[in-house]
């Protein structure tokens, strides 16, 4: 005989109490885990370890449970064992609602205490003077390019990278009525004007657009005016409570922005890492050849290198690297030392797990 709604609810509450009692249990460990890391002095968030949690995980899943479900549980899982470790305050660049909002929830899950600040330089600060453990600062987008402001911030700055974020980024058309028929104006930040510019066009010809400081201002002129729609993300939606008129009207699919977190000290080895520098070469001819040798002899492969201007002196430039690999191993070590002898100072901005 198959079972009653009343028996299947049943063996569901039966359930329940298990996996509460695991968490209890899981919770205890990690309080012991605290107590260790306070003693050792080691960091309280280890994003190779979470990484490592996700991964096992996600891969032995036999469902039907589905694996998005299974992160989106232990993001939680892990982000309230974090602060049963340690009380955990991230800085992040606010407004609330915004894609540095979204990448910091992805990281840290929602038991941190988040804290939006209105700068790069303020969150760089908030981490230095130990108001926040971290903080969450974008570096880069895949079609527009870097945040040159992050990169400027590391020349005096002596905080390391400890984590990088890829969010995928969507946008969406909000208005309080949700009714296309109602908007006569739309606004958002110029970049995701800029990056649905088509869409918009074939959907809303004539109708003016106006650019505003941030995707969170725009949501919050939505809310006030239900005949102004604006270009922000789904969270935005939920806090300023506003319909969702069409969701992903961006014209690029593959949108990704990349964030950094940044912390007082780097994360350890994880076998598939980032490392990231930032150096300053001699004045001397064939010296730009040079300086990428060091690597190209050892096979270490390099993601990425920017220049930018030194502002204390006229044309003379840094460079900023990411290269596969961590600083303790050899070859990445060695290659660095070498690179040494080309520059007139190098610095290591942290090694951190690659993400995915
Ligand atoms: O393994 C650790 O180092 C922990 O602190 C435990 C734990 C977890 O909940 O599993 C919590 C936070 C860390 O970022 C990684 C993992």
């Amino acid at each position: 005989m198959s079972k009653t709604l009343a028996d299947l609810r049943r063996d569901i509450d039966a359930i329940d109490d298990q996996i509460l009692d695991l968490l209890n249990r899981r919770a205890r460990c990690v309080i012991e885990v605290g107590r260790l890391k306070t003693g050792e002095k080691r960091d309280f968030h280890v994003p190779n370890r979470e990484r490592e949690i996700y991964e096992r995980l996600t891969g032995a899943n036999p469902g039907p449970f589905p694996n998005e479900a299974v992160r989106s549980v232990f993001r939680e899982v892990i982000s309230a064992s974090l602060s049963l470790e340690s009380p955990m305050k991230v800085a992040f660049l606010g407004p609330k609602a915004t894609f540095s909002h979204l990448a910091t929830l992805q990281q840290f899950g929602l038991s941190a205490e988040l804290v939006p600040l209105k700068s790069i330089s303020a969150v760089f600060e908030e981490v230095e003077k130990g108001r926040a453990y971290y903080g969450v600062v974008p570096v880069e987008n895949s079609t527009e390019g870097v945040v040159s402001h992050t990169l400027d911030m590391f020349m005096d700055s002596e905080l390391k990278i400890n984590a990088e974020i890829l969010l995928e980024v969507h946008h969406d058309l909000l208005s309080r009525t949700g009714r296309v028929e109602d908007i006569k104006k739309i606004y958002s930040h110029p970049q995701p004007i800029a990056q649905c510019r088509n869409w918009l066009e074939e959907h809303f010809p004539g109708v003016p657009l106006v650019d505003v400081a941030s995707t969170a201002v725009a949501a919050q002129i939505a809310g006030e005016d239900y005949t102004a729609a604006a270009i922000a993300s789904e969270l935005a939606a939920t806090m300023y409570d506003l319909k969702v008129v069409r969701k992903r009207i961006e014209d690029q699919v593959n949108n990704f922005t990349r964030f950094l977190v940044i912390g007082k000290k780097m994360a350890e080895r994880c076998g598939d890492d980032k490392t990231s520098l930032m150096f300053l070469i001699k004045d001397e001819p064939g010296i730009l050849y040079r300086m990428l040798e060091p690597f190209a002899k050892r096979g270490v492969s390099l993601s990425k290198i920017e220049s930018r201007p030194l502002k204390k002196k006229a044309w003379e430039y840094i460079f900023f690297l990411d290269l596969a690999g961590h600083v303790s191993e050899p070859a990445v070590a060695e290659a660095v030392q070498e690179l040494k002898g080309y520059c007139q100072f190098v610095k290591i901005l942290g090694s951190y797990p690659r993400a995915k």
